[in-house]
């Protein structure tokens, strides 16, 4: 009988102990803020998420509470104190873990945010086959040396992190190191140690942040980052109500009942955006048993939904509704509901569209009994 397969037990270390000087932000660049967030807490989220437990973060010790602040919330994060070069900072984190060691490390700079569980998984994977492996790019620029002329590109390549290593061989590595002073990187430590080091592809949006300019994140960065959300909302047709839909009033026999004006599509689109910004839903900020929002208008829900997304640093894409009914009929309304959709979204009216489908009367919404909306909504990180 074969013997059940061992779990490969995965670290990361962040490494967030530099000064930031050539970035000359008023606080190391770790700690300034990028796409809403301190800027190390991007990677630290992106090893959580993949699951990668525990995730070390070597900072200087002066600013071990402001890193606390800045990583709240986020499970099995440990601090270390870091050195005054990159690869001390790196020592200090592989020997804490020595005690528990780990089958496989990843070294990562906090200063590259732009991390993915695709350039994880592809590094994870290549250490089957070697005992280190690191994410690499083309070089797709010139390349000139003064007093040299053109340098050729064959054989070059853009060298990022995570670096992943097996634990035992890159902290044997780190012990070995005999300079020169410096290392560029810890798959120089590894080599000089002959260890081989494979190569797999990494990813633009990973690259480092290192000048001032580089905070500002780039179109790449940005492209690569929007969020999806979507909602959907029933409520049912009743005589003696007021009908809204999409913030805009209807002519109708009758009206939906709810405990807001149950305008049911704003109440999709609000659970949408929530969605997209991982910020709850809509019964958990107006909860139908407050009285407070007893008829309340929905459209107070959709702009606080738009705060709260705001306050996770994410700007509204565009947002797609879709109204399921047999009547009213909704065509002769669709412009001024995405007029009063843009509005409260505070969006150009091109980012809202409003479409509407039957159910060819079957089920609940075909015998007329209420309506039903499904909503979806795409958020993008606010430039700071
Ligand atoms: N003693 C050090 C030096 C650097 N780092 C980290 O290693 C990464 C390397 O990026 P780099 O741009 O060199 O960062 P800094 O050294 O902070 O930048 P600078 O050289 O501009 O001061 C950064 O996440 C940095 O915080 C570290 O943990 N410990
Ligand atoms: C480790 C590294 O990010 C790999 O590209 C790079 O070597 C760090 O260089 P820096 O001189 O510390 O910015």
């Amino acid at each position: 009988m074969s013997s059940p397969a061992v779990p490969t037990k995965i670290a990361a270390i962040v490494l967030a102990a530099g000064q930031g000087l050539r970035a000359g932000a008023p606080v190391p660049k770790q700690f300034a803020p990028h796409l809403g967030k301190p800027l190390m807490r991007h990677s630290v989220e992106a090893f959580a998420h993949a699951g990668i437990s525990p995730i070390l973060v070597a900072t200087r010790s002066d600013l071990h509470a402001a890193a606390q602040d800045a990583l709240a919330g986020i499970e099995g994060v440990t601090l270390v104190s870091g050195g005054a070069m990159r690869q001390d900072s790196v020592r200090a984190a592989l020997e804490r873990l020595a005690s528990d060691a780990p089958d496989l490390v990843l070294i990562h700079d906090a200063a590259r945010p732009g991390l993915t569980t695709a350039v994880i998984l592809r590094l994870i994977d290549a250490l089957s086959s070697a005992p280190g492996a690191i994410p690499v790019l083309p070089v797709v620029d010139s390349l000139f040396r003064e007093n040299e002329g053109t340098v050729p590109r064959n054989g070059l390549h853009r060298v990022q992190t995570p670096q992943a290593f097996r634990f035992p061989e890159i902290l044997a590595a780190h012990r070995e190191w005999k300079g020169p002073a410096a290392a560029g990187d810890d798959a120089e430590v590894a080599r000089r140690a002959g260890l081989e080091v494979a190569l797999v592809e990494g990813d633009e949006a990973l690259r480092k942040v290192t000048f001032a300019g580089d905070l500002q994140p780039s179109a790449v960065t940005k492209a690569v980052h929007p969020r999806t959300g979507t909602g959907f909302d029933v409520h049912r047709l009743v005589a003696g109500e007021e009908l809204w839909l999409c913030g805009v009033r209807i002519d109708h026999d009758r009206g939906l009942s709810g405990h807001s004006d149950a305008d049911v599509a704003l109440h999709a689109l609000t659970d949408a955006v929530l969605g997209a910004a991982a910020c709850g839903d809509i019964g958990e900020h107006f909860p139908p048993t407050d009285q407070r929002w007893l008829g309340a208008s929905s459209d107070r829900f959709l702009a606080h939904a738009v705060a709260l997304a705001a306050k996770s640093g994410y700007a509204i894409g565009n947002v797609d509704v879709t109204i399921i009914c047999e009547a009213p009929k909704i065509g002769p309304y669709r412009a001024q509901m995405r007029a009063r959709i843009a509005d409260i979204l505070d969006v150009d009216i091109d980012a809202v569209s409003v479409k509407a489908t039957t159910t060819e009367r079957l089920g609940f919404s075909g015998r007329g009994e209420g309506i039903a909306v499904q909503a979806s909504a795409t958020v993008v990180p606010i430039v700071p």
